[in-house]
């Protein structure tokens, strides 16, 4: 016998790069979990579904059902090892590719879709719901600020104008909540747009899209910035703070079907943090997409040398091929080694790792998951921060929150790494950091708990989705 149709078809738009799959499937499993009539159609790259869904539900679990987009790369392609080039070759198969997989999923399903969620950069998703006359809930998985930054896109353009903005240190004090950022701290796509670049080109669309959306969900929560959150009411219809995202999806207690799986440690961060002393170990990590360059985690291995403190790295790529043997070999990345001073790893549980007692610094790229996290382990930042919202996040932490010490000169050099592990570890302008996070670390949770801000807007959002 057939099951029947679902009462409601939903589909959901992945940019398949970097940290936005694994959350959104997080944010669907929870509209999803309480919907059982509801089916969602999940649209990633085969490459993107294939590494959050367990191997053994390729074509997805309870009713979320995970459908491939083409990922425009061409037959017989050799990547070049640079990440944007695999970006610019999927925006140029978008939204044609789209189009054809929703067209193909509502004739499997024999139900037409009836709502829209994308990735806030997906901004076809405006036109596509004004097409099929539903609602579009695009998620903007980074802060309120950034956001607020690309929202007033056009303005910031014509006030700064044409000269090298990126270098200025003019402050955006003509936006309400952005007065401390610099232009500098600006990320480039919204200072100016390059024709020439598929991603420059989608983000200034998607900066002109959202305003049309029914609501958009931001990665955050209500407390951490309510008058970056108003201001954003002002241009959009409507703003669903559901965050953190990434503590979110460690929460099982509504999630009917697919809980996520335990957090794994398998080369034993943990059991090595336990035998460190309290809030002496600095935690490394670059996120998902960044490996510094070489002459930095150079200066960088150096620097933890003449501070002597202990560190957990999660490394991305082969440490022997950027460091001294000695260095690495102390450094051990073999399993059930506890004794040595300092640790590597190809990958760590990160929320785990911030939660626990002996992490007393982060040095971070500044990623915005990576932020929330260290409000949720009450953790103080080094950062050095790249691209995109970074610098904006950075200079949040550090002259708003006052939680985070940038590196001097925005590069990792010995000297600068050196004097901020001091500052952050063994000084007192360290404890006062921690002591600041104390009542952040506090807001996350009471935001997560059973009627807190986020909890409200996430059971907003399964009603806008689902009724
Ligand atoms: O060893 C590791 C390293 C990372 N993580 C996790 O990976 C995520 C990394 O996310 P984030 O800190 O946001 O960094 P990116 O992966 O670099 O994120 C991209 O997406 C973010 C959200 O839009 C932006 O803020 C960043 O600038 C952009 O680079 C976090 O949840 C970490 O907990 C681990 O669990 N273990």
């Amino acid at each position: 016998m057939s099951s029947p149709p679902p009462r409601k078809h939903v589909g959901v738009f992945v940019f398949p790069f970097a940290s936005h799959t694994a959350p959104m499937l997080t944010i669907v499993r929870k509209i999803a979990a309480p919907a059982p009539d509801v089916l969602f159609s999940f649209f990633g790259t085969k490459t993107s579904n294939g590494q959050v869904f367990p191997k053994d539900a390729a074509g997805g679990q309870g009713n979320v059902r995970s459908c491939y987009v083409d990922d425009g790369l061409p037959e017989g392609f050799v990547p070049s090892g640079n990440p944007l080039e695999l970006i610019e070759l999927f925006l140029k198969a978008v939204p044609a590719n789209f189009y054809e997989a929703i067209e193909a999923a509502e004739k499997a399903v024999g139900v037409k879709i009836s709502c829209l969620i994308t990735d806030a950069f997906l901004w076809f998703g405006a036109e596509m719901a004004r097409e099929k006359a539903v609602p579009w809930i695009p998620v903007w998985f980074s802060g309120s600020r950034s956001l607020l930054a690309h929202v007033h896109t056009d303005l910031i353009r014509e006030t700064l104008g044409s000269e090298e903005p990126e270098d200025s240190d003019q402050m955006l004090d003509f936006i309400p909540c952005l007065v401390s950022v610099r232009s500098k701290d600006l990320p480039w796509e919204v200072i100016r747009m390059n024709p020439t670049l598929q991603f420059s080109i989608m983000m200034d669309k998607m900066a002109r899209s959202l305003p049309k959306a029914n609501a958009v969900v931001v990665n955050s929560f209500d407390e951490l910035d309510p008058f970056a959150t108003l201001q954003l009411e002002k241009h959009l219809k409507k703003v669903l703070n559901v965050g953190p995202i990434s503590v979110l999806s460690t929460r099982t207690e509504t999630v009917a079907e697919a809980p996520p799986p335990p957090t794994a440690d398998p080369h034993g961060c943990i059991q090595w943090l336990n035998k460190q002393p309290p809030a002496s170990v600095v935690y490394i990590s670059f996120g998902s997409v960044i490996t510094p360059l070489p002459g930095e985690v150079m200066a960088l291995a150096e620097a933890l040398d003449e501070a002597a403190v202990p560190f957990l790295w999660s490394f991305r790529g082969d440490p022997k091929e950027h460091l001294p043997s000695e260095f690495v070999a102390r450094s051990t990345m073999a399993e059930g080694c506890l004794d040595s001073k300092s640790k590597m790893v190809p990958w760590a549980p990160q929320l785990d790792v911030l939660r626990h007692g002996s992490v007393g610094a982060f040095l971070t790229h500044c990623g915005w998951n990576s932020l929330l996290e260290c409000f949720t382990g009450g953790v103080p930042a080094i950062m050095r921060p790249f691209f995109g919202d970074q610098k904006m996040n950075c200079r949040y932490m550090e002259s708003v929150m006052r939680v985070g010490i940038g590196l001097e000169g925005g590069k990792i050099t010995k000297a600068g790494a050196v004097a901020a592990l001091r500052r952050v570890l063994l000084e007192n302008e360290g404890k006062e950091m921690r002591g600041r996070m104390g009542p952040l670390k506090e807001m996350v949770a009471r935001a997560l708990a059973g009627g807190g801000s986020s909890s409200k807007n996430l059971e907003s959002l399964v009603e806008m989705v689902t009724e």
